[in-house]
């Protein structure tokens, strides 16, 4: 159930980007239970790391904290709409529902003719289509190589995990 406070706190978390250098203006917190458990703001340039995004920091930290990969009964607040990263991201921990402030065309309006220089630049719409489409069918070139090898693999792991499960 939406609750106010923590919409405000992941907008909060956003401001930090104001004054601390490699952070861009991106804030998420994750709630379980009624209390705060994760939070992250995007530090892409910081960390050196393009997936360094508010909203999966903000899983991260609460995947740390709570000593597990299943958010599922979370609900993740963030101060901006999440792009197919965040939303792939939230889908595996399996965070229950979204509360988010400003939506996509409101953060592209407010950042997309910032210079490469300023922020690492995002192309929301590539990664919303490709996201969506078989490997066949993206923009991006894919080929498939030594299928068998790898798949083995998969095989002789899933048999030993079977077997200790
Ligand atoms: N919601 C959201 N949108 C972004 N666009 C670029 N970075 C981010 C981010 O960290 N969060």
């Amino acid at each position: 159930m939406y609750n106010e406070t923590f919409l405000r706190r992941a907008i909060e978390i956003s401001t930090q980007a104001l004054d601390t250098p490699g952070t861009e203006p991106f804030g998420a917190v994750i709630v379980k239970d009624g209390k705060i458990v994760g939070e992250g703001i995007n530090r892409s340039v910081m960390n050196h790391d393009p997936t360094s995004h508010g909203e999966t920091e903000a899983i991260r930290d609460a995947c740390r904290n709570l000593e597990t990969v299943d958010l599922r009964g979370c609900d993740l607040y963030s101060s901006c709409e999440p792009c197919a990263l965040c939303v792939a991201a939230m889908n595996i921990a399996g965070i229950a529902a979204l509360y988010f402030a400003a939506d996509m065309a409101q953060a592209g309006d407010a950042i997309a003719d910032l210079p490469e220089a300023a922020r690492f630049p995002v192309d929301v719409e590539r990664l919303t289509h490709e996201c969506g489409l078989a490997v066949a069918d993206r923009i991006m070139p894919a080929e498939q190589h030594l299928d068998a090898e790898a798949t083995k693999i998969l095989h002789d792991w899933a048999c030993h995990a079977r077997s200790q499960a």
